[in-house]
């Protein structure tokens, strides 16, 4: 699903209004009915509405919406705030709309006037500012934000299309925004919706559609996109009958140090059930019972250190040696011994193609970024925020901090995610791709180590490095999904994960023969 910006939403918007038999106005409509029937799903018609209006489009969505619910039976209000001289041409034809059946319910608030005090229970619905945000809010209007913000204790606020305040496609840091519960968002998510730093604005997010032009969709180019399940199943080959071990390719994990084997079996599982042919395991000393007991499918070389290694290198001599594994995993609780670091090194000299780096084996690249140029392209990293700043550097905010991402993946022609609750992915291409599954009970140790497994697994069955990316994250947040459904969020554990990992896979096949 395309990201588009606030300019090119105009456009689209523009475009559908010429193309098709629909009005801008029809459009309006549409959109204040999504919002309506959305709002009665969730408020009864007890609930007094509370409906902020701007003098923009954003606002005349507002006074639809009021329209819409009093004819649904709700004691609904539009509170028209006068930030402005002029009202937009439709907001000025909705309200004439609402002044002819409800006169009542439209109430103007002059610049610098006094808000209402909004009945206990009320629901508040933010219709001040949409996508038409040309520059930080101040003034009168950020002070009305700000006494709604306040409100927040007791009133649920329900945001249309954007937290008024917020920019779609630059950062908000420090400037004033609505704190919504919900955003009820028309056809797109926004960009700023993803950001982390915008997690206290948006709340949940709705979309809903209404019917823009598919024309000026598909032929929109756009650089932000969302992955969605029919993607991953273009991407998804099911297993060929005449297959066999040597068709899933064989995958070599570099992980664990004493202490942190556990991170190196949560891998090692997650390869195994994401349907590599053949794994094999370097691991220290300490580990050779923990890996061979807890994964019985894996082979197991061990290190000469008894609680690190440093001489994994030795199973890549020369670039022959090399062709034997189809792709490299590692990180995951390896450590950052000298004798880990210096081995790293070696192994990159022989190691060509595409691999999977992650935890560990980041923070070696972050503390000798020389190393980082020998990392062969087209291979995978999947830094967390922390491990990100220790290989790229800190940025000023979540936007700069794409770009950052961005620069990086395309200067290095390196698939670069940032994981989060969007995790970004950005590809050579300099296109980034935002996932959506996932939930906060992945938030626990060890979720990342699965995720480092799914990833190599899939490499060495010939995925593309973009393919493997794209759909070793939608997988490992599903199986997330399907693991906290079953065990809720606080009770799952990163082993749960891999266990769903078959009934996510078994999802794909359902969606493939539908
Ligand atoms: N295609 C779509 O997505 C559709 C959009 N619609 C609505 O239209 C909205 C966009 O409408 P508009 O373009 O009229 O924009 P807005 O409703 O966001 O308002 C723009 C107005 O606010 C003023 N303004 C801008 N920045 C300000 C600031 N910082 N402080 C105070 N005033 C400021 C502008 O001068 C202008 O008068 C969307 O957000 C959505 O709610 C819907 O009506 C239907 C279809
Ligand atoms: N709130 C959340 N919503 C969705 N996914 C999450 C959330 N919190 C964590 N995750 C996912 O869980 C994983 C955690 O990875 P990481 O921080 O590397 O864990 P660890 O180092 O403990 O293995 C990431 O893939 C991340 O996207
Ligand atoms: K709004």
């Amino acid at each position: 699903m395309k990201i588009f910006t606030a300019q090119q939403i105009r456009e689209a918007d523009a475009y559908t209004i010429r193309q098709t038999p629909i009005s801008s106005l029809d459009l309006m409509e549409k959109a204040a009915i999504a919002c309506t029937a959305w709002i009665c799903r969730h408020y009864s018609e007890y609930t007094p509405v509370y409906v902020y209006c701007g003098l923009g489009n954003n606002g005349g969505d507002g006074l639809a919406i009021t329209r819409l619910l009093r004819n649904r039976g709700y004691d609904a209000h539009a509170y028209v705030l006068h930030h402005s001289s002029k009202a937009s041409a439709d907001h000025t034809a909705n309200r004439n709309a609402l002044q002819q059946q409800y006169p009542s319910a439209i109430h103007d608030i002059p610049e610098n006037g006094l808000l209402p005090q909004p009945d206990a229970q009320a629901l508040i619905v933010d219709a001040i500012l949409g996508t038409g945000l040309s520059r930080p809010v101040e003034g009168w209007t950020a002070a009305v934000i700000g006494q709604l913000n306040d409100l927040k204790a007791a009133h649920e606020v329900v945001a249309i299309d954007i937290p008024s305040g917020l920019q779609a496609d630059a950062s908000s840091l420090n400037t004033t925004v609505i704190r919504a519960d919900h955003t009820l968002s028309f056809e797109f998510y926004k960009l700023a919706f993803l950001l982390p730093e915008n997690a206290t604005f948006v709340g949940d997010i709705c979309i809903l559609p209404i019917d823009l032009s598919p024309d000026y969709i598909a032929q929109t180019p756009s650089r932000f996109h969302i992955t969605d399940a029919l993607q991953i199943k273009n991407i998804y080959r099911p297993r060929k009958p005449f297959s066999h071990k040597g068709t899933f390719g064989h995958a070599l994990l570099i992980a664990g140090s004493e202490g942190k084997m556990g991170a190196a079996v949560l891998s090692a599982k997650a390869c195994l059930r994401t349907g590599v042919g053949l794994l094999s395991c370097h691991i220290p000393g300490c580990g050779y019972d923990i890996i061979q007991i807890s994964s019985p499918g894996a082979m197991c070389f061990i290190d000469e250190q008894k609680d690190h290694s440093s001489s994994f290198h030795t199973h890549i001599p020369n670039a022959e040696a090399a062709a034997k594994y189809k792709t490299i995993g590692i990180g995951p609780g390896l450590g950052t011994a000298a004798g880990t670091c210096w081995a790293f090194e070696k192994l990159l000299e022989h190691f060509h193609q595409p691999m999977v780096i992650d935890a560990d084996a980041l923070n070696i690249l972050g503390s000798s970024p020389a190393m980082l140029d020998k990392i062969p392209p087209g291979s995978l990293l999947t830094p967390h925020p922390k491990e990100f700043e220790r290989l790229f550097g800190k940025t000023a905010n979540d936007v700069e901090r794409l770009e950052l991402l961005s620069a990086n993946a395309v200067k290095r022609k390196l698939n670069i995610l940032l994981k989060g609750r969007y995790t970004a992915m950005a590809f050579p291409d300099g296109s980034i791709w935002f996932n959506t599954t996932g939930n906060p009970g992945m938030a626990t140790g060890g979720s990342g180590d699965v995720l480092t497994g799914i990833l190599t697994s899939l490499l060495a069955q010939g995925y593309t490095p973009r393919e493997a990316m794209l759909m070793g994250v939608w997988l490992h947040g599903l199986s997330g999904d399907h693991a906290a459904a079953e065990r809720s969020e606080e009770a799952m554990i990163a082993e749960d994960i891999v266990e769903f990992l078959g009934k996510s896979f078994l999802e794909l096949r359902r969606r493939l023969s539908c």
